[in-house]
């Protein structure tokens, strides 16, 4: 149910296209009173509303400890792939999608926002695409929907500094785990993820 503001879910949350298809920029909207703030962080009308219909399967916490750390890019093959949804509960983070999906007519186009604390605003991110992300304060906490089970032998990666997505990464990178390190260029067949 989409309200005259566009509003989703009880008006608590406003979904905007971004310039990939089907990813989704998510804004949330708390209720506050004297006491502080309520803010729904999920509700199956928001997927609805998106056009999902798959359950959620598992939800993930990560801290980060130091500003600049790059995490990623990662996604999941079929039948494992999985729409992650992305929230920033303490902090800041560029976070960046990358189009994978075969036949797309933006395949290997990334699109990135800023998700904070304050901002209140989550990527809501289908499958076929690649996530990755830079902390860009101390200390961050992301809140990660996903609607597949993590199966680490459908887990793949590529290198957030492949030339060929050309990733503006707003700050020195600080740290990356050894895996994301050692994970691949895309190679030049590659054509795609199917759905
Ligand atoms: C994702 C996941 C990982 N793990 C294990 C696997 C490793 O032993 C350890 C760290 O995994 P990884 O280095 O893949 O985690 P990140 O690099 O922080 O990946 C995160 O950042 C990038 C940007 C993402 O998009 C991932 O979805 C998100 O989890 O946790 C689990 O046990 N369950 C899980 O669901």
């Amino acid at each position: 149910m989409t309200g005259p503001d566009g509003r989703v879910a009880n008006g608590r949350f406003l979904v905007e296209d971004t310039p990939l298809a089907g990813l989704k920029r998510v804004q949330r909207f708390p209720l506050e009173d004297a006491r502080g703030a309520l803010e729904r962080l999920y509700c199956s009308s928001l997927f609805t509303a998106c056009g999902i219909d798959a359950a959620i399967a598992q939800i993930n916490r990560t801290r980060t400890y130091a500003a600049g750390t790059v995490r990623g890019l990662h996604f999941q093959h079929p039948p494992h792939a999985e729409v992650k949804f992305v929230q920033c509960l303490r902090g800041a983070v560029f976070d960046v999608a990358v189009d994978l999906r075969a036949g797309s007519p933006t395949f290997l186009q990334w699109h990135a926002d800023v998700l904070s604390r304050d901002n209140l605003t989550g990527l809501l991110i289908p499958a076929g695409f690649a996530h990755g992300l830079q902390t860009l304060s101390d200390d961050t906490e992301l809140l990660y929907l996903h609607t597949a089970a993590y199966t680490p032998e459908a887990e793949d990666g590529i290198d957030a500094l492949d030339p060929q997505l050309a990733i503006d990464w707003p700050l020195p990178i600080a740290e990356r785990s050894e895996r994301d390190l050692a994970l691949p260029h895309i190679h030049p067949d590659f054509t795609g993820l199917s759905a």
